[in-house]
């Protein structure tokens, strides 16, 4: 493994079990996880990795030289899942195993509940990468932050003033109700771009990717964001499809700060109670990810990393850990306030499209029978 090489990083996430209720992730999990891809690393299936928590969400970083989608390495995620789902059991955990949909692996973690985002790089002579993790939303919650460090100039002065940047960036979005994509430039078809990403619950930022010209290959990912729809697994609700995501920074890319600066400003997102409300999303260290009011407000951690030469993962750094996002987080309590006082009304509550997927369905059929015609 050196620079130039092709490397896959893999985020692979799920929830797996509470403590309590919907709130945290108990250590054991963490350690059973930590055993299970111990173990790989000694086999040779990963390169290095690093067990993360977001609220009740377990989340696997790996990295390693199989390319995205390898049955290996999704099947050595499913089986620390499964791992850490009989200790969560053990231990009585809230929704053991809560994310686990199906009973057998079969070659591929999508489609089974669990969350991924991938992507295999060409090593950067310094590989600067920041991995987001949610709880209490869904992926169109990155739809705002993954545009603004991409294509807004009042958030990335790069786009401006970084002839490697200026030509802006090609962004993958998918249309998650029709199963259907398309690729949209930036910033000749910004206008586009954001006539479909305002309308976050159907069209998500999937991926980002350079312009022909730029130093990274064209068609190597710069950012990846989950996607999966557990409701569309499991045909009920079961929670939120909490995302994450895979930036990679600097030398021609967003740097740092600009990764980051989105998050100065806690937007709405959907989510938070039973996953049918609208609420701010507040970044937050790991160890402050651990929504208790009303089940919340969302959450987003930052974690930042450098890739070595060998693949290792250099971190992570706990990155919304600075005072420097005080005030956003104060913010997002005042928001959280002020939303939670309109209680079951939208547009606090969802509206009533979103509500589908959620249990608010089983109420009103109850009611069917009840109405009569006007006139
Ligand atoms: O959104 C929530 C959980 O989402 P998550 O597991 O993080 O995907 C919670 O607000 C639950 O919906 C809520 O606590 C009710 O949970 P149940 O009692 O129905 O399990
Ligand atoms: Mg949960
Ligand atoms: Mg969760
Ligand atoms: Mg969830």
């Amino acid at each position: 493994m050196a620079v130039g090489e092709k490397i896959t990083i893999s985020v692979i996430k799920a929830d797996i079990g509470g403590w309590p209720g919907h709130s945290r992730v108990h250590p054991q999990l963490v350690e059973t996880a930590e055993e299970v891809l111990s173990k790989a690393v000694e086999e040779g299936t990963i390169i290095d990795f690093y067990v993360a928590t977001c609220g009740d969400d377990l989340q696997l970083i790996m990295t390693h030289k199989k390319g995205v989608d390898s049955p290996e390495v999704h099947g050595l995620a499913w089986k620390a899942f499964e791992e850490a789902t009989k200790v969560a059991k053990e231990l009585g955990l809230y929704g053991a195993g809560q994310d686990l949909l199906k009973d057998a692996f079969s070659g591929n973690v999508r489609g089974m509940g669990p969350g991924v985002a991938e992507m295999e790089i060409t090593l950067r002579k310094s590989e600067p990468v920041v991995t987001f993790h949610m709880d209490k939303t869904e992926p169109g919650a990155f739809n705002l932050p993954i545009f603004r460090m991409f294509a807004d100039p009042f958030n990335t002065a790069g786009l401006v003033i970084d002839p490697k940047m200026h030509m802006g960036f090609r962004f993958e979005v998918w249309d998650i109700l029709e199963h259907k994509r398309v690729i949209l430039n930036s910033p000749e078809e910004l206008y586009d771009l954001l006539a479909l990403i305002g309308a976050k619950s159907r069209y998500v930022i999937k991926r980002v990717y350079p312009k022909p010209g730029h130093p990274i290959p064209e068609n190597e990912p710069v950012a990846v964001v989950s996607t999966e729809k557990l409701y569309e697994v499991a045909g009920e609700y079961v929670g939120k499809d909490d995302p994450v995501a895979i930036v990679r920074a600097q030398s021609g890319l967003p740097a740092l700060g600009e990764v980051l600066e989105p998050f100065a400003f806690p937007h709405l997102v959907s989510g938070w109670m039973r996953g049918s409300h609208n609420g701010p999303i507040m970044p937050v260290p790991m160890h402050q990810a651990n929504p208790t009011r009303f089940d919340g407000p969302p959450r987003v951690v930052a974690l930042g990393w450098q890739i070595s030469p060998e693949g290792k993962l250099v971190g992570p750094v706990d990155l919304f850990d600075d005072p420097a996002f005080d005030y956003t987080r104060q913010k997002a309590l005042e928001i959280t306030e002020y939303m939670r006082r309109h209680g079951p009304f939208e547009p606090h509550r969802l509206p009533l499209e979103e509500m589908e997927y959620t249990t608010l369905p089983g109420v009103l059929k109850r009611l069917t029978d009840r109405f009569e015609p006007i006139e």
